[in-house]
């Protein structure tokens, strides 16, 4: 379709229904009755009112009888934004969640992700949870991978072939006394990440990014964090890491860097604290660290399944949103046992819910408050938000297109419901079959079209 008023953008294609997304004025817009253009750059082109589809047809240039209708149950929202998932672990979720966090990592965690040196079990692996995540709506992915660097670089060709956006990260860890073949010395581990950077974006991928990674404090030395740090910074690189997730973490962190006062106070003065920087869980933190948390930028990245799974602790949400800390949420699989976000969703929900029934005075979470969280919060988390997280012109059209009464889906209507009941009934009940296409920068990537090679593994 060409654009008859001039300069700007050529229309693709134009969808008209009803549209569901957050801002940052309200957790929940609904558009209903509207019609979304995206360009050919895969961008949101304009976003209107149906009544006037005959002006912008003609400011556009795209002729009305190619817009596609959304039926009945359906609906368009923005794509959902994981925050923290380990590729690796994907080969075991949904077992090995017996014990806490350290002894969970030295007894399954570390094993396992030792295999990723073999090309070809990563390739599998790593096929799948692409794959997974993507048809249950992952539109962009911040993944931890393992040590590995050409493993690493195969995990981001993936995401690129099957066209999510991804940050991928090289874990970095010259500390281990558990599993002693699964760690690096300190000047590989430096060399490999600057390989693994320099490879990448050599890729020129258009959606995948690397994310420096070192993989907690009490897996790294003082002067790897450091050194990890500069590289961010000279690279102008996102960082991610964990913090405060577990009680017996805490103080070993405490105990291993006496002089710093606090476990952010460590990660800030080895430089890994910047407005890049998401840490996952942070289910401890005082009102002093999430201050230190606004004020460098850095987010946090909310892992309910995880910290429940592993009995760790519960994130008090409504405590870092008053501290106007970034906050997004994520699966973190395999301590998180669910690849889908909507799990994350439902186990926010399911957390808020016990710290109600524990202090009655907590405000719980609103689902409202919780789908943004998913969505524009999570893209805010990564410092993405410029590029996606909701239906603003401009943006990257990352959408699912949600139907909730797909045949043989999860959901019974008993009759028409408004959307914000439909979305409700999604978030709670819904999974992948609801789910009938997923769009990243404008793009169609479910259902897949990519070859079919990686289709059979
Ligand atoms: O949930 C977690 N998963 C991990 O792999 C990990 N490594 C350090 N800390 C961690 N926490
Ligand atoms: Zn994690």
């Amino acid at each position: 379709m060409a654009n008859s008023n001039g300069p700007t953008t050529e229309i693709n294609y134009v969808y008209r229904g009803t549209f569901i997304h957050s801002t940052q004025q309200t957790p929940l817009q609904i558009l209903e009755d509207e019609v979304l253009g995206v360009d050919t750059d895969g961008k949101i082109a304009f976003i209107g009112k149906a009544a006037e589809l005959d002006s912008l047809s003609q400011t556009f240039g795209f002729s009305p009888s190619e817009v596609i209708q959304l039926a009945q149950h359906e609906f368009f929202m923005p794509g959902l934004v994981d925050t923290h998932i380990h590729a690796p672990q994907y080969s075991y979720a949904g077992t090995a969640l017996d014990m806490p966090l350290l002894e969970w990592l030295n007894k399954y965690t570390f094993p396992v992700e030792s295999r990723f040196k073999d090309l070809e079990f990563a390739q599998q692996v790593y096929s799948q949870v692409v794959k997974r995540t993507l048809r249950n709506g992952t539109t962009t992915a911040c993944y931890f991978a393992t040590i590995h660097t050409d493993a690493s670089l195969l995990l981001a060709q993936i995401a690129n072939d099957f066209g999510q956006r991804a940050l991928v990260g090289k874990v970095c860890m010259d500390r281990n006394n558990s599993v002693k073949h699964y760690k690096e010395t300190n000047q590989e581990s430096q060399d490999e990440t600057c390989r693994f950077i320099a490879e990448l974006l050599n890729k020129k991928y258009p959606l995948v990014r690397p994310v420096v990674t070192p993989r907690f404090a009490l897996s790294c030395t003082g002067a790897l964090m450091g050194q990890l740090g500069a590289i961010a910074k000279n690279n102008n690189l996102h960082i991610q890491s964990h913090i405060s997730e577990n009680v017996e973490e805490v103080k070993l962190v405490k105990e291993l860097f006496p002089e710093y006062k606090s476990y952010t106070d460590v990660y800030h003065k080895h430089n890994l604290l910047t407005d890049k920087t998401v840490m996952a869980h942070g289910c401890y933190l005082s009102d002093e660290e999430l201050a230190l948390f606004r004020q460098t930028g850095a987010s946090l990245s909310h892992c309910p399944n995880s910290n429940i799974s592993l009995c760790s602790g519960m994130l008090n949400v409504r405590n870092v949103l008053k501290h106007n800390v970034k906050l997004g949420l994520g699966t973190d699989v395999a301590g998180g046992y669910s690849a889908s976000m909507l799990d994350a969703v439902r186990r926010t929900l399911d957390t808020s819910k016990v710290l109600t029934i524990q202090d009655p005075e907590y405000d719980t979470l609103t689902f409202e408050e919780v789908f943004r969280l998913a969505t524009l919060g999570g893209s805010q988390a990564l410092s993405l938000d410029d590029r996606t997280g909701n239906f603003e012109v401009g943006k990257d059209f990352d959408a699912l297109r949600v139907n909730v009464a797909a045949a043989d889906g999860p959901i019974d209507l008993i009759k028409i419901e408004e959307p914000k009941i439909i979305l409700e009934k999604f978030l709670n009940l819904g999974d992948d079959r609801n789910i009938v296409e997923v769009f990243v920068a404008g793009r169609k990537v479910v259902p897949f079209t990519v070859n079919a090679y990686y289709r059979k593994t």
